[in-house]
């Protein structure tokens, strides 16, 4: 049968003529947003924070993924929960509003292409068509790193989402650094590795925490493993729980999996407050990723699988390769 493909820009096609302005902001971003391609981490932090506005006890919550934070930025972005996403906020704008998206796509699209960039990324789906009309959230929404495991499921809960999903959300954490917890060490990464989306974040979460990178304790920070990487304290204690320690022990040795479940979780996360059935899915907008090197993670030279915490009572901790070496620094991610 012949195909009826849309003809966009550069002789790309699609399956509906709306996905062809994606191949646009598509290039714009590429180029302007990621340095032409880089794995962007804080771009991709913004669409949890957008999206979490939302609750299925209290419509007041929020609109979901609705761009609210971007069109009530002067509201959302001064919570604390949201400390430095004002930067991003406001590069995205002036590229929404120049390709007439909306903001609650743009958010979610720039993510999805953010973390596509990263080795081993996945390929998150794409759903256009999000009004522009939004609501701005409410202050709690988004959980903070000193919060318990108990008031992080609860929120996540009342959000829609299981214990299991939460770790699964967390992957993103594998190519993500901080800038406000402790900000003496800005670009400090939350693992050895934040460029590539790897088991390494599930592993060195585990590891028996020994040292602050920074300036001492902080609210919301942990003892690290190596130096210059962070470990917030919702990362340490979730990796520990019962009710999430086994789903964060099943990534170690399986990032296959890892990029399924992020797949599946970021799917329904993007369409928080949303009826995905009036949207269009352009997902064959979004690029393909470089494939991972390794489906396993490794315990980082000057550790021993003795330094895990193994937290999962049904499940023995893997065995996992071991680097060889001294302790390597974690070097900051640069600026964007
Ligand atoms: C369970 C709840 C979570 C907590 C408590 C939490 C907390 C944090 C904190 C405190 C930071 C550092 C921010 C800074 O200092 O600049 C951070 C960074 C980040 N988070 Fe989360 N997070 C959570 C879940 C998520 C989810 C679900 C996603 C995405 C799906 C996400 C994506 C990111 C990214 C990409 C960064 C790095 C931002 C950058 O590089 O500037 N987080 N998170
Ligand atoms: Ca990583
Ligand atoms: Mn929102």
């Amino acid at each position: 049968a012949p195909s009826h493909r849309a003809t966009c820009s550069g002789g790309r096609t699609a399956s509906n003529a709306v996905c062809c302005k994606w191949f646009d902001v598509l290039d714009d971003i590429q180029a302007n947003l990621f340095d032409g391609g880089e794995c962007g981490e804080e771009v991709h932090e913004l669409t949890f924070h957008d999206a979490i506005g939302f609750s299925k006890s209290n419509p007041k919550a929020g609109g979901g993924a609705d761009g609210s934070i971007i069109a009530f930025s002067e509201i959302e972005t001064n919570f604390p929960a949201n400390l430095g996403t004002d930067d991003i906020v406001e590069q995205q704008r002036p590229l929404a509003i120049k390709h007439g998206v909306s903001f609650g796509d743009f958010i979610q699209f720039a993510g999805a292409v953010g973390v596509s960039n990263c080795v081993g990324g996945p390929r998150i789906q794409f759903l256009a068509g999000r009004s522009n009309v939004s609501v701005a959230a409410q202050l709690g929404t988004v959980p903070e790193p000193a919060d318990s495991v108990t008031k992080i499921l609860a929120r996540m809960g009342d959000a829609g989402f299981s214990p299991s999903e939460v770790v699964d959300l967390l992957i993103s954490h594998t190519v993500a650094a901080q800038d406000h917890v402790d900000p003496t060490i800005h670009g400090s990464p939350f693992d050895s590795t934040p460029s590539d989306f790897d088991p390494q974040f599930f592993v060195e979460t585990l590891l028996k925490g020994t040292a602050f990178p920074g300036n001492g304790s902080q609210t919301g920070g942990a003892l690290s493993p190596l130096p210059g990487e962070f470990r917030l304290a919702s990362d340490g204690l979730l990796a520990r729980d019962p009710r999430t320690a086994c789903e964060w022990q099943s990534f170690v040795n399986n990032q296959a999996l890892m990029v399924s479940r992020f797949e599946k979780v970021m799917a329904k996360m993007a369409v928080l407050g949303q009826n995905p059935r009036t949207l269009v899915d352009c997902s064959e907008v979004i690029p393909v990723p470089k494939k991972a090197t390794s489906n396993t993670g490794f315990i980082p030279s000057g550790k021993t699988l003795r330094d895990i915490e193994a937290s999962c009572k049904t499940k023995p901790f893997p065995k996992l390769p071991v680097v060889s070496g001294p302790i390597v620094p974690v070097p900051p991610v640069p600026p964007s």
